[in-house]
């Protein structure tokens, strides 16, 4: 069994693939290394022979994870690394290891599975869009704040906005004008997220016309997908491009 971690600046995606790769035993997002161990401990006749993973944390953070895999498991840990090329696609940053790791493997899986020009965006604590040509040239992306980032900005820096996590949930369910704090700002997010979306789209068009496959990923990928009907939704985006960039046998 493989186990695949995701290690963003929010939470540690994982899932478990089988003998079989295709058969994915156990998957979860969780939001610390120990309730990563619990969740896996938790799965029945669990038997690792390899992980790999990809973090966008700092050295010290994931080292302490690897430890803390390695004692538990008995496993050794793969961990994605810098390229300025792979798999048909060049990193476009003037110095590549300084492209986020998550970005260069939903980039991989992008390229891969669109086998042609593709923008990649993906929403998670920071919302990120990339730009990849057809012949797998990188010519750069985009980062602004994610929806977590977007509202805690507006939490922490005024003194009347205060709401909790289920009056934001419910507050999305219609784009109408808010008549209440929550309202307001969890609609006006989202509408800058969407804005930010629709601005990619145009860029791509300029690009390529309509020559080109968009992706989305991310804990948020789904409060956006309406306005882009075209789009795949690809959660496991990431998950692909590590396979790529971290092969077993
Ligand atoms: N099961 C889940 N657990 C936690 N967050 C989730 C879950 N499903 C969707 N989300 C959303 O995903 C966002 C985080 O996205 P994610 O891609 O995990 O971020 P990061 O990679 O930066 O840690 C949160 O804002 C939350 O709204
Ligand atoms: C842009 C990111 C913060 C996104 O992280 P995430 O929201 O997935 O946790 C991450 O890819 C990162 O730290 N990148 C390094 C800076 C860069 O890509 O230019
Ligand atoms: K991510």
């Amino acid at each position: 069994m493989i186990l695949e971690l995701d290690c963003g600046n929010s939470f540690i995606k994982w899932r478990v693939l089988g003998e079989d790769v295709r058969r994915v035993i156990g998957e979860g997002v969780v939001d610390s290394d120990l309730a990563l161990l619990e969740s896996l401990k938790g799965l029945k006749g669990l038997a690792l022979m390899h992980c790999r993973l990809v973090s966008v944390r700092t050295a010290e953070e994931t080292s302490a994870l690897i430890s803390l895999l390695t004692e538990a498991f008995g496993v050794s840990v793969v961990c994605a690394t810098p390229a300025r090329e792979m798999s048909g696609v060049r990193n476009g940053y003037e110095e590549f290891e300084r492209l986020g790791l998550d970005r260069w493997l939903a980039m991989l899986g992008g390229f891969h599975l669109a086998s042609g020009a593709c923008l990649v965006l993906d929403f998670g604590t920071a919302v990120t869009a990339d730009f990849i040509a057809g012949d797998g040239e990188h010519l750069g992306g985009f980062i602004c704040p994610g929806m977590p980032l977007m509202r805690n900005q507006l939490r922490t820096h005024t003194r009347r906005i205060r709401y909790g996590d289920l009056a934001a949930e419910r507050a999305l369910e219609s784009l109408v004008p808010g008549r209440t704090t929550v309202e307001a700002v969890e609609r006006g997010c989202l509408l800058m997220l969407r804005g930010f979306v629709l601005t990619q789209l145009e860029l791509a068009r300029s690009y390529w016309g309509d020559d080109f496959a968009v992706f989305l990923t991310g804990g948020d990928a789904d409060l956006v997908s309406e306005i882009v009907p075209e789009a795949r939704v690809v959660p496991d985006l990431v998950f692909v491009g590590l396979a790529m960039a971290c092969p077993l046998s």
